[in-house]
């Protein structure tokens, strides 16, 4: 094991597209940190200086700071060099006040537990928080860290521009760390699961769960085609996702951010990483001859087509978890939306959004289909669902936070009983186009 290793190729990469991101990002008048902060260890330093070369104006420089370096797991990889070294190998960077020469933290035998680590990472918060005036600041860490910090700050939610070496954070009005970078998200988190200790296995003991549909139900612009993804390519995106996001932090949310590029093909180009864009390509020739060809194009738009924002954002539900029912932020993202469920269903509710005309798409005295407020849906495994139009717009969606989903039975003649559905832990990926100059970098909520 090398003791403080340098940054791989892949870090490297990773971290050039980072630096990609906010060069693209900066002719959209993305707003810079006004403080950056790096842990001690050479593969952040280094990931660091790639992804801010020439993004951030003088006299900007990054501080080092001890507490910001990695969990000690007692890997010779955790144990830092000199304040010498550091110094002379990358002179760009400060060093804070009271750094020793020699790493005093690391131990072979000692390894960190979460309070210790919690400590000295909220210790560095609060520091950050009392002294800086900066809207927007970056840290520069490692998994570990960002763990801490959410933690510490009791989010729920981590957001990773690309490639997981980078997150910034912008200061909340109301507590300390009231939203980690680059989205100011609608939704009040995930719900815990309600009264899941009730037994459910009869309708009567929750007469309010109503019977969740399979197929689309008739909202302008709401579309579930009866495709799947190949299971392996779910079971590989799945992997991915959990070993590159979500694996050993407490994290449920991701998001990541790409651009089209005429250079690339229409629909997918730069900063997303390979496997998401790979899932674009594939999207779109599943989706070919299930959409009207204006919201397939509007989804996959063509080669010559100009250049678009698109987030990917990564939602991770244990069984019994949900999302508050909303509508995705208005002034922040653009018509169509993709979302592709992986490792379980569940229903998701949609919810006329009250005041709004009704509009039906047939009547139903004419034999249309019924005009109701309220939907469920069961959205099955590698499923894709399509929010366009009435459906992205006058219609929440949300998924009750429940064990278990009551859904029309497979057949769906309604001649045998509706069955229950366990849930089991649910990803989700859902693409969206950020409208064009949309502040990627937080603002009051919708
Ligand atoms: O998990 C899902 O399918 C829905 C996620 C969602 O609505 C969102 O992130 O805005
Ligand atoms: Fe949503």
């Amino acid at each position: 094991m090398i003791a403080d290793a340098e940054l791989t190729e892949l870090g490297k990469d990773q971290a050039k597209l980072a630096h990609d991101v906010w060069k693209e990002e900066l002719k959209f008048g993305i707003p810079v940190p006004g403080k950056l902060y790096c842990s001690p260890l050479t593969r952040a330093v280094h990931t660091n200086a790639i992804t801010f070369d020439s993004i951030i104006p003088e006299p900007h420089r990054t501080m080092i700071i001890e507490n910001l370096r990695e969990v000690n797991s007692v890997h010779t990889c955790d144990k830092r060099r000199t304040r010498t070294y550091i110094k002379q190998a990358f002179p760009g960077f400060d060093i804070e006040e009271g750094f020793t020469e020699e790493d005093k933290l690391w131990d072979p035998h000692v390894r960190e537990t979460y309070a210790e680590i919690d400590a000295r990472v909220g210790g560095v918060l609060d520091m950050i928080f009392e002294q800086d005036q900066e809207q927007f600041i970056s840290i520069t860490a490692h998994g570990g860290v960002f763990g801490a910090v959410l933690r510490v700050t009791k989010q729920n939610k981590l957001i990773l521009p690309v490639g997981g070496a980078l997150s910034n954070f912008s200061k909340g009005e109301h507590d300390a760390l009231s939203r980690v970078d680059h989205d100011a998200y609608a939704t009040s988190h995930f719900s815990e699961g309600s009264d899941s200790d009730s037994d459910v296995d009869s309708l009567f003991d929750e007469p309010q769960i109503d019977i969740a549909m399979r197929t689309a139900p008739p909202i302008t612009g709401l579309f579930v085609p009866p495709v799947r993804l190949p299971p392996e390519m779910a079971n590989d995106i799945v992997q991915q996702c959990m070993s590159l996001y979500f694996d050993g932090r407490d994290v449920n949310q991701i998001m990541l951010f790409g651009r089209t590029t005429s250079e690339h093909h229409g629909s997918t180009g730069s900063g997303l990483p390979t496997f998401l864009i790979t899932l674009l390509h594939q999207l779109a020739e599943l989706l070919r001859d299930h959409l009207p060809e204006p919201v397939h194009e509007m989804l996959f738009p063509p080669r010559d087509a100009p250049p678009r924002a698109r987030q990917a954002i990564l939602n991770l539900y244990h069984p019994g978890e949900g999302i508050s029912p909303h509508i995705d932020l208005l002034k922040r993202f653009d018509d169509g939306i993709i979302g592709v469920s992986f490792g379980s269903g569940c229903v998701m509710s949609f919810e006329r959004v009250k005041g709004q005309e009704k509009e039906p798409i047939g009547k139903e005295e004419e034999g249309g289909p019924p005009d109701k407020d309220r939907w469920d849906l069961y959205l099955e495994d590698r499923s894709v669902l399509v929010l366009s139009e009435d459906a992205r717009y006058n219609w929440t969606h949300g998924i009750d936070g429940r064990p278990k989903d009551f859904v029309v039975s497979e057949k769906g003649d309604g001649q045998e009983e509706p069955e229950w559905i366990e849930r089991g832990t649910r990803m989700s990926i859902t693409f969206r186009w950020l409208l064009p100059g949309a502040d990627i970098v937080g603002g009051p909520d919708p």
